[in-house]
């Protein structure tokens, strides 16, 4: 195990101009070659938990400090993907390409990613990010749902770009069906399939059979298999663990856990675990906890946490990024947030169905204010 202790000079400067020499030196000091890869999801999922309202100065604060740290993957997108800036998901202070172009120009060495759902997002958004430098793919789907996304995996590798599947809400397909959903997105072209715990539902053995299978399906055709956690029940970190035990090469975080619902697995906690077990991720721990303390704590307006809301989303398995609507819907209608969310997972909704929180809301304000008219004739 190497040495981990951080000492002063060890402490990067933040704000100050990087060398592609210094990115470099950083990642051979972690081993040259790396383990796994670690996805940086802070300036995509995290704009759940900013509201999407990213600045471009936010961007390039954010990217320069990742991309300084050696992180090799950067995701940039409206929290649901490319076209989510929208009534139903709200909108984003500014466009995402002119965020994704900023991450471009502010990398070094990072690859900038996008994420796309199929649908919200057509190939269109696809070609014009690639236009403006991203070059990883992310596809995400429902977890049964891979069926849809053939066409732009076709599209992304027919542009050149480094293709990930993603199948969300992974809790809710057996081991089996999920493996078979990933071999969908592998024929179509995918070259990563992750294992997306979108509720932070699954418990430990249930992320690493799921895992296990996806290997099992498609590793042998060369395929890798990625992990992407939610903190709801605070297992994010262990799952990803047991995610690259099982054999996952490629695991995601987001710095300060910035993500939807309580948050991803902290970008910084991920790197300080891998390191202390010997895992090389080609990040340098210093800078990128520096990224994480002294770039983004700053700007964040409420640090995504386990709450009575955010636990019953893993417990009940929401999706995470149900979070915000649910507590803005509960404002509205005078209703508690955990009870919305704890109806959303009893009717089993999936991304997309945001505005059917309020249907739920109306149907719990009426349910009680009937209870009290009941509890008024009663006396
Ligand atoms: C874009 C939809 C969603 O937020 C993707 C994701 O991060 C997840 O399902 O956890
Ligand atoms: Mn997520």
């Amino acid at each position: 195990m190497g040495d981990m202790t951080i000492r002063p000079d060890d402490i990067p400067v933040v704000g100050r101009e990087v060398t592609e020499t210094e990115v470099l030196e950083n990642q051979v000091a972690a081993g040259g070659e790396c383990d796994l890869r670690i996805t940086d999801s802070t300036l995509r999922d995290g704009s759940h938990a900013m509201s999407h309202q990213f600045t471009e100065e936010q961007v390039r604060g954010v990217v320069s400090a990742l991309d300084r740290a050696g992180v090799q993957v950067i995701e940039v997108s409206h929290g649901d993907g490319l076209g989510g800036s929208s009534f139903n998901y709200g909108f984003s202070k500014v466009d995402e390409f002119d965020l994704i172009a900023a991450a471009v120009d502010e990398a070094t060495q990072a690859k900038i990613a996008v994420l796309m759902l199929p649908g919200l997002a057509t190939v269109k958004h696809l070609k014009r990010a690639h236009a403006v430098g991203a070059s990883v793919a992310r596809i995400a789907t429902h977890c049964t749902e891979a069926d849809v996304s053939l066409q732009h995996f076709e599209e992304a590798r027919a542009l050149g770009m480094e293709t990930v599947g993603f199948l969300m809400l992974a809790h809710r397909a057996s081991p089996e069906l999920l493996a078979r959903n990933a071999r969908t997105m592998v024929d179509a072209g995918a070259q990563c399939v992750y294992v997306v715990d979108s509720a932070g539902a699954l418990v430990l053995v249930d992320a690493q059979e799921r895992v296990q299978a996806l290997i099992d399906e498609i590793g042998g055709d060369g395929a890798q298999v990625g992990f992407h956690g939610h903190q709801n029940l605070s297992l994010g970190i262990a799952n990803s663990v047991l995610a690259y035990q099982a054999g996952a090469k490629q695991i995601d975080g987001a710095l300060c856990a910035l993500g939807a619902g309580a948050g991803n697995s902290p970008t910084e906690v991920l790197a300080a675990t891998f390191q202390r077990m010997g895992i090389r991720t080609g990040i340098d721990l210093g800078e990128v906890l520096s990224a994480a303390e002294e770039v983004v704590r700053p700007f964040i307006p409420r640090l995504p946490w386990m709450d009575r809301s955010s636990i019953t989303q893993g417990y009940a398995g929401v999706y995470s990024s149900f979070l915000l609507h649910a507590e803005r819907a509960a404002e509205r209608y005078g209703v508690p947030a955990h009870e919305i969310l704890q109806k959303v997972g009893e009717y089993g909704y999936v991304g997309g169905q945001e505005d059917m929180i309020i249907d739920i809301a109306l149907e719990l304000a009426e349910t009680r204010s009937l209870g009290n008219l009941a509890a008024a004739g009663a006396r």
